[in-house]
């Protein structure tokens, strides 16, 4: 994800100077700065030294730890914390930074990665004008953005948009191997099913109409779509679909309480 973001910031003009990079491994390091011209560190204290914005895009598991390493030079400088890490909570950053920070929560998704992406931010009270511009200007290089009012409601939106394009994938790969099951070649199948997610992508974020108009404007009465979608139902689709959401919702959840019983 963090090098998503970078490449986004790039692409839209941010120069590789203004960026600094951890990251442990030397060779990756080395693979970094091939390609972005940033300047890389495998010492995390080193890429965080006079930066006004502090990005952390670890996993949720090594969180704390990061962040404890960090806490002393956090502390003196008092920069824009942005994190993106699923499940934990802006208090739990603080308190493992050593006190209260401006701090920007946000979850964005894969599709960064071609500028296609979606994120949410939320800003506590800490945050500046500037600083809450600052971490738009961060995520508008990666797609689109949106603000949440609380930050619960990052759960959901990890649930929904964060882990999102998996379940597109995975409705990708069913629908390969079921029109490889009747007959067509892998490839065929492969081909129509990715143009037929792209198409319907874009009428979804290009057409202004619900998905739900979208969707009855294919399914001809008595027809093949019709057919289908009875199946979707008497199998429970939206049930089944509710039931993801939710438990991903709760993961967020889990992996937040986890990082309190591994202190
Ligand atoms: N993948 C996704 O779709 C999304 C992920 N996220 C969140 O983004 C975060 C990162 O996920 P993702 O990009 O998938 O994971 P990756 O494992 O790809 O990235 C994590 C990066 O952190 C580096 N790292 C590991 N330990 C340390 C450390 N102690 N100090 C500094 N850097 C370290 C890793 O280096 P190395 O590879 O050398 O171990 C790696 O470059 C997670 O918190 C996740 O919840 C949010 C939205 C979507
Ligand atoms: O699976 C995960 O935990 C991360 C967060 C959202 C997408 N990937």
């Amino acid at each position: 994800m963090a090098a998503s973001l970078i490449g986004g910031l790039l692409h839209k003009g941010s120069q590789p100077s203004s960026i600094a990079v951890a990251e442990p491994r030397a060779e990756a390091c080395q693979e970094l700065s091939r390609r972005y011209g940033v300047a890389t560190y495998v010492d995390n204290l080193d890429a965080v030294e006079g930066a006004s914005t502090v990005v952390l895009a670890v996993k949720p598991q090594v969180m704390a730890d990061v962040c404890r390493q960090l806490q002393p030079q956090i502390q003196r400088q008092r920069p824009l914390i942005v994190s993106i890490a699923a499940g934990i909570r802006i208090e739990q950053m603080e308190r493992w930074l050593g006190g209260t920070l401006p701090v920007v929560r946000c979850m964005p998704n894969t599709p960064a990665m071609i500028g296609a992406g979606a994120t949410a931010l939320y800003a506590n009270g800490r945050v500046s004008p500037v600083q809450r511009a600052e971490a738009q200007h961060l995520l508008d290089a990666a797609g689109l953005t949106v603000w949440v009012p609380d930050e619960d409601q990052l759960d959901t939106v990890t649930a929904l948009s964060g882990s999102g394009p998996a379940y597109f994938f995975l409705l990708v790969e069913a629908l390969e191997n079921a029109a490889f099951a009747q007959g067509l070649s892998r490839e065929t199948a492969r081909a129509l099913a990715a143009q037929t997610a792209l198409g319907a992508g874009r009428m979804l974020t290009e057409s202004g109409e619900s998905a739900a108009t979208l969707r009855q404007r294919v399914t001809s009465p008595g027809g093949t779509t019709q057919a289908a979608l009875e199946s979707f139902g008497a199998d429970g689709f939206n049930a089944i679909v509710a039931r993801a959401v939710d438990a991903a919702r709760r993961r967020g959840g889990e992996l937040s309480q986890a990082m309190e019983s591994n202190k």
